[in-house]
């Protein structure tokens, strides 16, 4: 399908979407980034990748201050391409690897890690002010910590049920149910112990993408931007 790609906005573009797992974040973020021209930024990502280091180096991820200079000193290297996103650590490019279930089961300890987080907001915050065509930045803390200011602050949520049949879905099908679950709901509940993402904040829109298609949850956040920055995407919508 082509799409019609709009990169003359009137000012530099800041999206900021959060949600739980599985509620679709990086799929509709992606989408929105395309169709309105900005850089992408996944926040979640580079969680990821702080924990590919951690298990990578066989450093206790229990040692909070150890995890931490660990990461303080790390190199991130990132692609905010919307069509190919990639992250690199140290040098290593790691965009498969974070996807792991054995990431996925330990980056929780890292996330809730405060040092750490405190760390890599500095690093978002950088990011997003260095986008010069603007950006979606998407992950749990966007709209609330990172980038309040941000022009379109959106919580996508979806029913838990939803949540874990996409990402069975996602996995192919092969994982069993309670490894899945574990994935998406016993990570929600650790990371909502250092994050708002379960209610939306003041200002925040709040989009249920659970009877929606992914096309449909992207002309709604488009519309959303359209609102506020009505000639950003005014005649370019794609089909
Ligand atoms: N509106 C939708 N309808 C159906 N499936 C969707 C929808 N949005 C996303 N998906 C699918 O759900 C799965 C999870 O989506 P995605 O990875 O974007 O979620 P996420 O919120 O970023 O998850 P996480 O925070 O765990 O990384 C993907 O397979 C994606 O294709
Ligand atoms: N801004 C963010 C982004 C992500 N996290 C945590 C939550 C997840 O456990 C982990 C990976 O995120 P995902 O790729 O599943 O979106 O990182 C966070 O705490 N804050």
């Amino acid at each position: 399908m082509s799409e019609t790609v709009n990169n003359d906005h009137p000012r530099r573009l800041v999206v900021a979407i959060d949600g739980p797992s599985g509620s679709g974040k990086s799929s509709t973020s992606r989408g929105v980034a395309r169709r309105l021209g900005l850089a992408y930024l996944d926040t979640g990502a580079m969680y990821r990748a702080a924990t590919w280091l951690v298990l990578e180096t066989g450093v206790d991820a229990a040692d909070q201050r150890a995890v931490a200079e660990l990461i303080r000193t790390a190199v991130f290297t990132i692609s905010q391409d919307p069509t190919g996103p990639t992250i690199a650590i140290n040098g290593t490019d790691v965009t498969q690897a974070i996807r792991e279930p054995r990431v996925s089961a330990a980056v929780s300890a890292v996330a809730t890690n405060l040092e750490v987080r405190a760390d890599l907001i500095a690093r978002q915050r950088s990011l997003i002010a260095d986008a010069s065509a603007g950006i979606v930045a998407e992950g749990r803390d966007i709209t609330t910590v990172v980038a309040p200011e941000a022009d379109v602050r959106v919580l996508l949520v979806a029913d838990p049920a939803a949540r874990v049949a996409r990402r069975h879905a996602e996995l192919g099908g092969v994982v069993d149910n309670e490894a899945v679950t574990d994935q998406v709901i016993r990570r929600d509940r650790d990371d909502a112990t250092v994050s708002q993402f379960e209610a939306a904040a003041p200002g925040v829109s709040v989009v249920d993408s659970t009877h929606l298609t992914l096309e449909q949850v992207i002309n709604v956040i488009c519309a959303l931007v359209d609102d506020v920055v009505p000639r950003a995407i005014a005649g370019n919508r794609g089909p």
